[in-house]
């Protein structure tokens, strides 16, 4: 049954469980990803280090490493960074001794200090000296420009817990501990797209309309730690293909299925019929929110342990999605199905609202983006809606959210102007709102 409007659940509820039913199901498991494709995904495990930073006594300056407090040492030779051995062949250097180093060249034992050259005169000035070596001359506290080995950070020590988000200088950390590979959980999702009237690529012929919400969708999950499987398919009106399409996408054993379109309760819109058909279970039918009323979530259950897939009722309208996770005890919810309306900006809201909560709970991350403060005020007049959430397309700037329009349900104009969606909800008085950042 789809309703419109009303009876429908709470957007904060919703967003609940979302978080809820991901974190349930949580992703089909860990993968080790080269360092490069790690981006976004979530550490599966402890990151530690498999060589200790920096992995050598090693020298912060360019100048002489020198033995003892001086003022004077005498230069037995140079070492320069990436000489593997050098330092070992200049031997233990004794008080008043000294050798020529470049940053980051491995610092002879026995050394204590960097004179950088800067700070060191050549001497003596005028002939050579009589063993015909060079000797330096300055004032230099003991340990200064040494940098020892593991300083920062020494050979088995956890340097991020597991559950972190894999940033660009993660992704460096890890390879200065000698990682060539990080594992991590990234939920896989897939995609189906329906409409007959919905065109795939170039400008849509008459009576057709540009698929707008597969192309945010590769966006909308790397943003989520997570990523498609494929490209979206394109699939026709009807319950049997969508039927066939469930069952296909479970056996697989996706995570995730984003359903978009086919939301609502025209003739050609078969997602709720297609779902019970299969046996899945619907956890939010429906939000109070405006736009993405329609939006849906609902898991289609794993193999039971006599084989095969268990096709269990659908859930009764009214039935909290608590209970029917709860209900699921039977291996875990399986593929977890978010229904984004076919109306793009909608599509965009429920994403917000249900996809990507239920992403960032099932990788193991994060629950929210903290970039933005939890609050803002909101700049002009902004009127709530009586019963429903109200998600209005803002900017942020100068400390206040500004609504910048062009944010109907069909069009995604204002999202691609906003930062965030400015959370308006039913009897609002303002000025201030909770923002919901848009994934980027
Ligand atoms: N009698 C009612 N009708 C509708 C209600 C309602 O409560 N009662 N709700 C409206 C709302 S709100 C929405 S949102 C839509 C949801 O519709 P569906 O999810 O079933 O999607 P469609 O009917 O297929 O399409 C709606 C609209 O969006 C366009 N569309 C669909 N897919 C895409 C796409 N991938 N890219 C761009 N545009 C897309 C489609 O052409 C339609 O214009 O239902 C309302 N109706
Ligand atoms: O309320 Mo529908 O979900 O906006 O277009």
């Amino acid at each position: 049954m789809v309703r419109c409007g009303n009876a429908v659940m709470p957007w904060a509820q919703a967003r609940e469980e979302a978080r809820r039913l991901g974190a349930r199901g949580g992703c089909s498991g860990a993968r080790a990803v080269a360092l490069g494709g790690a981006l976004g995904a979530v550490l599966a495990r402890d990151l530690t280090a498999l060589v200790g930073v920096p992995p050598y006594d090693a020298a912060a300056m360019d100048g002489y490493a020198v033995a003892g407090p001086g003022p004077e040492w005498t230069v037995l030779g140079r070492v320069l960074a990436g000489a593997v051995g050098a330092a070992e062949a200049v031997g233990r250097l004794r008080n008043g001794q000294a050798v020529e180093i470049a940053t980051g060249a491995q610092v002879p034992e026995g050394a204590d200090a960097v004179l950088p050259y800067e700070r060191a005169v050549v001497a003596p000035v005028g002939g050579e000296p009589p063993d015909g070596r060079e000797r330096v001359r300055g004032e230099i506290a003991p340990g200064r420009h040494v940098r020892r080995a593991g300083e920062d950070t020494f050979a088995g020590e956890t340097v991020s817990p597991a559950g972190t988000t894999v940033t660009p200088a993660l992704v460096g950390l890890a390879a200065s501990l000698g990682h060539d590979t990080l594992l991590v959980r990234r939920p896989r999702v897939d995609v189906l797209v329906t409409g007959d009237e919905i065109a795939a690529s170039g400008r849509p012929g008459a009576g057709r309309v540009r698929d707008a919400i597969g192309p945010m969708l590769p966006g909308i999950a790397a943003s989520s730690g997570a990523e498609l499987v494929g490209e979206p398919r394109f699939l026709e009106d009807g319950l049997e293909p969508m039927s066939a399409a469930l069952r296909a996408v479970r056996d697989a054993g996706s995570d995730v299925l984003v359903v978009c379109g086919a939301s609502s309760k025209g003739p050609a819109d078969h997602l709720r019929a297609a779902l019970s058909a299969v046996g899945a279970t619907v956890v939010v039918d429906g939000v109070a929110c405006r736009p993405g009323h329609p939006q849906l979530l609902a898991y289609l259950g794993r193999p039971q342990a006599s084989g095969g897939f268990g096709e269990r009722p659908s859930a009764p309208a009214g039935r909290s999605g608590a209970d029917d996770v709860a209900a699921a005890s039977s291996g875990g919810p399986g593929t977890v199905v978010v229904g984004l309306p076919g109306n793009p900006n909608a599509a965009l809201a429920a994403a917000a609202t249900l996809l990507i909560p239920a992403l960032r709970a099932m990788a193991g991350g994060p629950e929210t983006d903290t970039a933005l403060p939890p609050s803002m005020r909101v700049k002009g007049a902004v009127h709530p809606h009586a019963h429903d959430t109200r998600l209005v397309a803002v900017r942020v700037a100068g400390g206040q959210a500004e609504p910048v329009g062009h944010d109907r349900p069909g069009s995604l104009r204002g999202a691609a102007l906003a930062d965030a969606y400015a959370v308006i909800p039913p009897g609002w008085s303002g000025p201030h709102a909770a923002l919901l950042w848009l994934p980027r």
